[in-house]
């Protein structure tokens, strides 16, 4: 509170990104903190009874913040309720406008009551006035003079990105927006929303009518949606007659981008529009790109219905689903704030057990080496260990690495990635699918698959991985029978991936140079075990890499 005796603090963010408001007046100081990986690394000014700021050294966790501005649904399948527990299951903290109240549940909606369009205003002005709200998220806005107070608040109140969900008819067949909504949405939102999530009634509204049955008219929809201003378009396809899939069309005003999914068998599909828009949100907030945001969202949607496909809430045809179930069934808490930086890649350190025997290194001892020489990532390749000891060593290097903010992968075995909860996995063309894997670790982990071409980068990409892995670059002794696909190899794959990508296989101090300057901007990185890990002084080898890495990178840029 403010007042005389009363001592209060606020936080500001330190790297302020675009958009974001910055208070008046005060200082910023730096806190680097290497744990905090999105970077909203903050500071306190003490603001004493008098009024005069101090500043102190204690640093906090920045929770990225996404307000939906929707209306409550009763049963909590949808609407706010679904936001908040999306937003609850993705880390985000969530602050709430309610624009209506229903009277809803699995069977339909009984009863709508409008929130007065000055108390709408109210409540938006105590959260935008207050709080530091990083995206916004849009659900039922049943009136134009809603739509208004929305815009006119996100042009007092600027925020990263605004996402848009056009909720104008309830999955029941109930209206929840009249067409007056419409002009408001052409005219005040789209053309400030980073994003609109129109199902296919929804798209075909905005667009006067036009009719939307098959996947090619969804991609003409997604463009023309695109032409009235908004920055990205995603059409969604559940209701698309005749499809097994699950098809969604993301049009970004360069490149459709067709996103398959499975569809889950299930009646408890209430919700997942609200949910998948405040998944995009609360991933945008966390620092992802649209695309990134969308995929992670879309997978996020898909596991939660599948864990709770089975579940039985209500005696109507639409069941909710059950968002945090994936959280209670993994209860681990990873303490790693953003599941993926590309820039993780650029000096990836694959350990050996051999080579660390050969040397009378720990797993770990040579993990905390790589680190503190400057590893951005870590993986664990032990071929030959028992599980029982795989996971033990797993587990101290988790410790290493989290120490450091370094996210830490295992090598071909999802069981001990599991066991351990690692960061994420690397998988190679003989291992496990990546879809399989993917729908085992959820869409929180890291999953990196090893590529020679350009059809295994983009079948990686489908497969939901994050980044690939291309070699061998050069010849190598550490891996059988590898083929190497040299420096023109690498540059086809990096060119045709969609996923960032690290270069492995024979690379060393004295030829890192000329992979890192191929040129082209999705190559993060190289992946390395002999030259570091063959080596009584892993620490030195990986700081003579690190700086080998960071002049090319500079002289490339
Ligand atoms: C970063 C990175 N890239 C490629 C590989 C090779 O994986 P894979 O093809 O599965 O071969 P193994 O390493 O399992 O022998 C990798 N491990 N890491
Ligand atoms: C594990 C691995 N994968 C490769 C691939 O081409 O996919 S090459 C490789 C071995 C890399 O070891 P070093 O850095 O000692 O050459
Ligand atoms: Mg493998």
């Amino acid at each position: 509170m403010w007042g005389e005796g009363f001592s209060l603090n606020i936080a500001l963010c330190v790297s302020v990104p675009q958009g974001f408001r910055q208070s008046k007046g005060l200082s910023l100081l730096l806190v680097n903190s290497r744990i905090n990986r999105n970077k909203h690394t903050r500071i306190f000014m003490e603001m004493q009874g008098n009024g005069s700021p101090t500043t102190s050294n204690q640093s906090t966790i920045n929770i990225p913040h996404v307000l939906t501005v929707a209306g409550s649904d009763s049963g909590a399948g949808a609407g706010i309720q679904a936001d908040l527990k999306a937003c609850a299951a993705r880390g985000v903290y969530c602050s709430t406008v309610i624009t209506a109240v229903t009277a809803q549940n699995t069977v339909g909606v009984q009863g709508v009551n409008v929130v007065p369009e000055d108390f709408v205003a109210e409540q938006m002005k105590s959260v935008l006035s207050d709080m530091h709200v990083d995206v916004v998220k849009t659900g039922m806005l049943p009136s134009i003079g809603i739509v208004k107070i929305l815009h006119q608040h996100l042009r007092e109140y600027p925020v990263r990105a605004l996402v848009v969900d056009p909720v104008m008819v309830s999955t029941s067949g109930d209206v929840l927006a009249g067409p007056s909504v419409l002009a408001g949405f052409r005219e005040d939102l789209l053309p400030m929303a980073d994003i609109i999530t129109p199902n296919l009634k929804e798209a075909s509204a905005l667009l006067d009518g036009v009719k939307i049955k098959t996947v090619s008219d969804m991609r003409s929809a997604a463009k023309l949606l695109h032409d009235m201003g908004v920055r990205n378009v995603l059409v969604k396809g559940g209701d698309l007659p005749d499809s097994l899939d699950a098809v969604d069309i993301f049009f970004d005003g360069e490149h459709l981008y067709e996103l398959r999914s499975s569809r889950i068998k299930t009646r408890n599909t209430h919700g997942t529009g609200c949910t998948l828009a405040s998944c995009i949100a609360a991933e945008l907030a966390k620092g992802a790109s649209m695309l990134e945001a969308v995929k992670v969202a879309k997978c996020f949607v898909e596991t939660a219905l599948d864990y709770s496909k089975e579940i039985f809430i209500g005696n109507g045809p639409q069941g909710p689903f059950d968002h945090l179930m994936k959280l209670k069934s993994n209860a681990h808490n990873s303490g790693r704030q953003v599941r993926f930086n590309p820039s993780d890649l650029f000096l990836y350190a694959v350990t050996d057990s051999g080579m660390n025997r050969r040397w009378g290194h720990s797993i770990s001892d040579a993990v905390k080496a790589a680190v503190q020489g400057g590893a951005t990532i870590v993986q664990l390749r032990e071929k030959d260990i028992d599980t029982r000891d795989f996971v033990e060593a797993a587990k101290s290097c988790l410790q290493i690495c989290r120490a450091h903010g370094v996210p830490l992968l295992i090598n071909d075995r999802i069981d001990v990635a599991l066991a351990c909860d690692a960061d994420g996995v690397h998988i190679g063309q003989s291992d496990m699918p990546a879809h399989t894997a993917r729908a085992l670790l959820g869409p929180e982990k890291i999953i990196g698959v090893s590529c020679k071409t350009p059809e295994q980068a983009e079948q990686a990409w489908i497969a939901g991985a994050d980044y690939i892995g291309c070699g061998g670059v050069y010849p190598t002794n550490t891996k059988a029978n590898n083929l190497t696909v040299g420096l023109d190899g690498l540059k086809t794959v990096c060119l045709a991936s969609k996923l960032p990508v690290v270069a492995i296989g024979g690379i060393k101090v004295s030829n890192a140079r000329p992979v890192m300057e191929i040129g082209v901007p999705n190559l993060k990185g190289v992946a390395v075990v002999s030259a570091i890990f063959d080596s009584e002084c892993v620490l030195t080898e990986t700081r003579k890499l690190h700086a080998v890495l960071t002049e090319a990178t500079a002289a490339v840029k």
